[in-house]
């Protein structure tokens, strides 16, 4: 198989899981309309997939999805030396307007392969009123290892989101923050561990807000937080 064969089929691959991720947003009642949005790196490149702007969750398909690079500008091709030049092509459509947001955080935080932002209801309440989400839950402990904290305020089209993401996360745990006033934003090792993030984000932002209706949610010491979290992300699962 040719250099080319292999990335044309990896993009490929990459595209498929993008665009059906974004069928998980939807299903967890994540986001309405078009808010919200799935990317993921091009293993072994310096390519990222993200979603076009704009378009209904229901009319996505894997062809649509967009190829930039790492500052967010759609690329439909590599030379790839001796092979020639690989074209794997572009819709014409702009790709999201997070775009440079997740590109920012691909070129910062090596270790990500998938971002996803989302609108969920009770993640964006508390995101509306600028409060991390204390760590009173085990499930917590487990999934953010502590608190889910919140980023600064941005505005949306540059990469300012993604500064902010970067410098509330690289200090903490969590893979989820709440940017100040606009929702959630969550990265993962892989596409599909930043949507588990976003869904739990908004299970444990629902039950502790549920929980501050009832009364005092009750801390957990920091040492059980790091056995849950020690325990969770090493041992816990198949
Ligand atoms: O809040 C924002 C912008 O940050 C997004 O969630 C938009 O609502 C969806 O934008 P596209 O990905 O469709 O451009």
């Amino acid at each position: 198989m040719s250099a080319g064969a292999g990335i044309l089929e990896t993009i490929a691959r990459v595209r498929q899981e993008v665009c059906s991720l974004h069928a998980e947003l939807t299903r967890y009642e994540l986001v309405v309309w078009t808010a919200g949005n799935v990317s993921a790196r091009v293993p072994g490149t310096d390519l990222m997939v993200i979603k076009p702007s704009g378009v209904a969750y229901q009319d996505l398909t894997p062809e649509q999805m967009i190829v930039t690079d790492l500052h967010g500008t759609p690329v439909r091709g590599t030379n790839v030396g001796a092979g020639g030049t690989v074209d794997w092509g572009n819709p014409p459509l702009s790709p999201s307007s997070d775009t440079a947001a997740h590109a920012y955080v691909y070129r910062h935080m090596p270790e990500v392969g998938g971002v996803v932002h989302t609108h969920s209801t009770y993640a964006t309440a508390w995101a509306a009123r600028g409060e991390a989400i204390p760590c009173v839950l085990t499930m917590m402990g487990d999934e953010f290892g502590g608190s889910i904290p919140v980023g600064p305020f941005a505005l949306i089209g540059d990469d300012s989101i993604g500064h902010g993401i970067v410098e509330t996360l690289k200090n903490s745990n969590s893979p989820a923050v709440l940017m100040q006033n606009h929702g959630p934003f969550t990265i993962g090792k892989d596409a599909k561990s930043a949507v588990k993030a976003a869904v739990m984000c908004e299970e444990v932002a629902r039950t502790v807000h549920i929980a501050r209706q009832l009364g005092d949610p009750l801390p957990i010491d920091q040492g059980h937080i790091d056995s849950l979290y020690a325990r969770y992300q090493n041992v816990y699962g198949q």
